[in-house]
């Protein structure tokens, strides 16, 4: 049991998903889904070891127990593949890119391109990765005041994916890449929410025709850069360079050019919203508890003094990681995961029969009853006293578990702390919405809108 104080000056707690409760008929639960997705998790997901839902004659099970979650995507992950809804999503768009491939397909995939995650290669790269957080450091001293930091942080975060993966890419390829992304997963409820109640794919729905147009375009755009960089190294190597010398170590076997648009799609759609939404409620949330932001920004000043965050300067800073650990906790930037039983399993008492949706609920299992005592309270002192270690496996798992854990762990980690830590060093944060902003499910957590901070140059 996790003991956060509930009241008091540490009782901050940041905006939360309002969960829909009672029974929903299968419209009303559609309603709830296109709105919001992670509002359909019941009520029940936040206090029990697990939860069922049963709608349009689809059954869903959301285990948030951690043993139970833990057996799932770790102990019998054989059992489980990702849903139909990754596969109806985002296979268009990502090809059999590592988001979506299973099996032997996916395996391969993983063992090559964990050759250019490893944290040796990563920390090479820090300045590429604090560059833009600097060039928005100094932009926004010139000029303070209000300032949208959502669209900022979405902003940064593709310009370090493409600074580091993608270093011969034209800026506008990258304000392309970045819209036909978003473009793509704007409407993206939908499919969600149709293949949750087994809705068939032919199905209409707003944004359609948006989303194969833009696949389409993101994939042409991505594979013109390959046969691009086919005609010539690109040295110093950025991270695409790694990728396409790698050769998987068991068999020899490289990617193909069309094995390297489905990889460098998908490390796009992974890598850019996550770390930019990890990135903004963090400073949200930063700016709502100013004596913290203090504590924390007189910190980067001692460790970095004026100059440029470097990687020993990371591992020093341990109460901002803490910060940036605890917002990932009740905003998770990837709140479910989806898996479907390969096979009739026993999990917990209940058989789980192929056809049935298994919802992973990161956000649920990260404010449970039963795991957090104040669950919606942003400051656990415990959180920090409790080793990660020492808590249960899959209790909290912002990057999720298992065999198909986060590949990109170790890059956001440092892009996150590189960033926050420079922006901190350089700016003060201030609330000036007086209304907190809506957390909003779209694969990843982002607000529904704006979230726009005062800021005041820090001398
Ligand atoms: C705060 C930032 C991030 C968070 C919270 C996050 C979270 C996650 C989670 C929960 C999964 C597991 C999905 C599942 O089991 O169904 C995942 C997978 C993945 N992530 Fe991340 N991610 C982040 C940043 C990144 C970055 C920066 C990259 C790459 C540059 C990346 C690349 C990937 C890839 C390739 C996978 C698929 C792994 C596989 O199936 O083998 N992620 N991420």
């Amino acid at each position: 049991m996790n003991g956060e104080p509930s009241s008091g000056p540490k009782a901050f707690k940041p905006p939360k998903i309002e969960m829909a409760r009672g029974h929903l008929s299968t419209l009303a639960l559609l309603r709830v889904m296109v709105r919001n997705p992670v509002a359909a998790v019941p009520p029940a997901a936040y206090e029990e070891p697990h939860a069922s839902l049963q709608a349009a004659g689809q059954a869903m099970f959301f285990p948030t127990k951690p043993a139970i979650v833990n057996t799932i995507l770790v102990q019998r992950h054989e059992d489980f593949a990702k849903s139909r809804i990754d596969n109806r999503l985002l296979n268009p768009i990502l090809g059999d890119g590592l988001l979506t491939a299973e099996g032997e397909a996916w395996r391969w995939r993983r063992r090559l391109a964990a050759q250019a995650f490893r944290p040796a290669t990563l920390s090479n790269y820090l300045p590429v990765m604090r560059g833009p957080f600097e060039e928005l450091a100094g932009r926004w001293k010139r000029s303070p005041g209000l300032h949208r930091i959502d669209d900022a942080m979405t902003a940064a975060t593709i310009a370090v994916i493409c600074r580091t993966f993608f270093s011969s890419f034209h800026q506008s390829e990258a304000d392309r890449i970045s819209g036909v992304i978003d473009r793509y997963l704007r409407p993206c409820s939908w499919p969600v929410s149709y293949e949750s109640l087994g809705l068939p794919r032919w199905m209409p729905h707003p944004g359609k025709l948006q989303m194969e147009r833009t696949s389409a375009e993101g994939r042409q755009l991505v594979r013109s850069f390959v046969a691009r960089r086919r005609q010539g190294r690109q040295d110093p190597p950025d991270l695409a360079q790694i990728l396409m010398d790698a050769r998987d170590p068991e068999t020899g076997r490289a990617l193909s050019d069309e094995d390297l648009v489905d990889m460098f799609l998908t490390l796009i759609a992974a890598g850019n919203e996550t770390s930019a939404n990890a990135l903004s409620w963090t400073l949200y949330c930063l700016a709502a508890q100013p004596d913290l932001q203090e504590v924390l920004a007189d910190h980067v000043r001692v460790v970095a003094g004026h100059g440029p965050v470097e990687t020993p300067h990371l591992e020093i800073l341990s109460d901002l990681t803490h910060f940036l650990e605890k917002t990932m906790r009740l905003l998770p930037p990837v709140p479910l995961l989806s898996r479907r039983a390969l096979r009739p399993c026993e999990i917990a008492g209940q058989t789980i029969e192929p056809t049935a949706l298994v919802f992973i609920p990161i956000y649920a299992i990260h404010r449970h009853k039963a795991l957090w005592s104040s669950p919606d309270t942003f400051n656990s002192d415990r959180f920090e006293s409790l080793s990660a270690a020492s808590r249960p496996r899959c209790a909290y798992m912002p990057f999720g578990a298992g065999p198909r854990v986060c590949l990109g762990a170790s890059f956001a980690m440092m892009e996150i702390m590189a960033g926050l830590a420079t922006l901190l060093n350089a700016i003060r944060f201030h609330l000036h919405d007086t209304t907190p902003p809506e957390p909003m499910h779209r694969i990843t957590l982002r607000p529904r809108n704006a979230i726009v901070l005062r800021l005041e140059p820090r001398p």
